[in-house]
């Protein structure tokens, strides 16, 4: 695609080169450019990737995009190849990545989920929801991105606008009638899905969590609000969060329509639970004379907010109430998601993904409320991550459960210790109910040799994820693979 018309969409504050150049492809990486890639040199938090120009080059770059004029002047007068200056190189990409796969996003609906938790839940629900009606669904998030047989890499939960575009043309052209994308508020503040074009959206929740990038809960909920802003046909909102009620308030001065649903009056639907056990759950949304009656394999309140709002998008998109009502009955879930093991020696192991305060403190919650034993919980934080969420996350763990192992999560660049000393802060108060073991799988094994029957292990913070990031090294660690290893080498249970 020549230079002219993949940049007719970008203000420009300077071109310098011949417009009629081919791009074979667009980087923002100089370790992955090709020969004919368009390089986009982004000043970024670790480095700045002007300072890769000549490496971009090197490898084949035809022309470079920045912000930043020296470095463009340089490359012009050595390289001689073209240079464009823009203001903002994230959201040259974003249109440019758009423009050269023909607007994917088009040719399909695509539904964006943010929220601090539940997005990939009400992502998969939904998509099972549709499926089960004979739509076709792709789904870009944490898990990765697929689309029927075929699978991308998945390095982001919403992966940058290059890449969002090029799995959105693939997915087009394979036949996709949606794409279900989550979209992080890392995303959204840095332009990743600026160029998508959204049919509808849901709003899950916000709490506690990436104060390292977004400093105050004001800033996040800004960044996660803007994906209301962008002109699309409906949102669906948990209005029974204040910021869901936010978010609520800010679309009646749009042509978005707003579905709020919630337990709190004020949205469209009335939200009631009216059942929670271990197996699942029953609840309806009322609305005027409307009522929808859900009963569902799928376990906690919060749960039950995931699902709400995946069926009300389901009715959006016109799906049969009675086929969502037995797809309800029996949803394959997600990997990793309050995932459980029963053990031959009668305890519950349950993995589940709880990475922030709410979600620990309501997988918690839920576990209590739907059992009888004691809970014994394994977690830790996340290395190279917000910091304030550690004591948080330590108290509440405490408070809630019978016992804790506090151990390491993905330290990635930290010392495993200094962040669980973070957690333990948060725990003081309750010296006798945890101890700390840095080692995730020995962590795992105390709690599985302390369990009786009729307990429930909580392994928390790493749900589906199958490496554990120490330093730079990414090591495998199944959780379900590692559990299974540790009951069947009798090793928990000998005496
Ligand atoms: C905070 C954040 O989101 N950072 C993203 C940002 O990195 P950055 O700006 O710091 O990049 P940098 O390392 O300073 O480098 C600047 C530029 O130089 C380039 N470079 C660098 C080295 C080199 O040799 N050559 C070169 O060209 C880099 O590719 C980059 O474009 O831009 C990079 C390129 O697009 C992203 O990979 C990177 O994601 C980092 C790795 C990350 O961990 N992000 C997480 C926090 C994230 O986005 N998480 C959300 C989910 C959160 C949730 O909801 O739970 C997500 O959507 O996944
Ligand atoms: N609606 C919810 N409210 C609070 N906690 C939830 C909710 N749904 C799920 N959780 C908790 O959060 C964990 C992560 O859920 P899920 O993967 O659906 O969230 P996510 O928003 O996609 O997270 P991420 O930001 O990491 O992609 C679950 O394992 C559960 O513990
Ligand atoms: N999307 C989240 C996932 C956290 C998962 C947890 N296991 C960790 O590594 O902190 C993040 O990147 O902050
Ligand atoms: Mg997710």
């Amino acid at each position: 695609m020549k230079l002219s018309v993949l940049f007719q969409k970008v203000h420009m504050e300077w071109f310098h080169g011949d417009g009629q150049i081919d791009a074979a492809g667009l980087c923002y990486d100089s370790r992955t450019c090709k020969k004919g890639d368009v390089f986009f040199a982004i000043g970024g938090f670790q480095a700045d990737g002007n300072a890769y120009i000549e490496d971009a080059v090197r490898r084949g770059a035809v022309a470079v995009v920045s912000e930043n004029r020296n470095a463009l002047e340089r490359t012009a007068s050595e390289n001689s190849i073209p240079v464009i200056l823009v203001k903002d190189v994230r959201r040259a990409m974003s249109a440019a990545a758009a423009c050269y796969h023909g607007y994917p996003s088009n040719r399909m609906k695509v539904i964006g989920i943010t929220g601090t938790n539940g997005k990939s839940s009400t992502a998969f629900f939904l998509k099972e929801l549709l499926e089960d009606q004979g739509r076709r669904v792709g789904i870009i998030g944490t898990l990765g991105n697929y689309f029927e047989n075929w699978e991308g890499q998945a390095t982001h939960t919403t992966p940058e606008s290059v890449e969002i575009h090029g799995i959105l043309k693939e997915m087009a052209d394979l036949g996709a009638e949606y794409c279900l994308m989550e979209v992080s508020s890392h995303a959204l503040a840095l332009y990743r899905v600026e160029d998508v074009s959204f049919h509808g959206s849901i709003f899950t929740n916000i709490s506690q969590d990436h104060l390292d990038f977004h400093h105050t809960m004001e800033e996040y909920f800004i960044a996660k609000e803007k994906l209301f802003r962008y002109n699309q046909v409906y949102a669906v909102i948990n209005t029974d969060d204040p910021y869901g009620r936010r978010i609520h308030e800010g679309l009646k001065k749009t042509s978005t329509r707003a579905i709020g649903f919630g337990m709190d009056i004020g949205g469209e639907f009335l939200l009631n639970i009216h059942q929670l056990t271990d197996q699942g759950g029953v609840f309806s949304l009322k609305s005027g004379m409307e009522s929808i009656k859900i009963s569902t394999n799928q376990v906690g309140a919060f749960n039950m907010y995931n699902l709400a709002s995946a069926v009300l998008a389901g009715k959006m998109e016109s799906l049969k109430i009675e086929g969502m009502m037995e797809s309800a009955k029996r949803l394959q879930g997600i990997r990793g998601r309050m995932e459980k093991i029963q053990t031959a020696e009668g305890f519950g192991v349950i993995i589940d993904f709880a990475h922030t305060p709410d979600g620990l403190e309501k997988v918690l919650k839920t576990l209590r409320e739907t059992s009888q034993g004691r809970i014994i919980t394994v977690f830790g934080c996340g290395g190279d991550r917000d910091r304030q969420k550690r004591p948080v996350m330590g108290s509440i763990a405490v408070e809630n459960s019978d016992f804790v192992i506090v151990t390491s999560d993905n330290p990635r660049g930290e010392d495993p210790s200094a962040i669980i000393g973070e957690i333990e802060e948060g725990m003081k108060k309750y010296m006798h109910k945890y101890t700390v073991s840095i080692d995730r799988k020995d962590a795992i094994g105390k709690a599985l040799k302390m369990a009786k029957p009729e307990d429930l292990v909580l392994i928390a913070g790493k749900g589906h994820e199958t490496l554990q990031i120490i330093g730079d090294k990414k090591l495998p660690f199944d959780e379900r693979a590692i559990v299974k290893e540790l009951l069947d080498s009798n090793e928990t249970h000998k005496n």
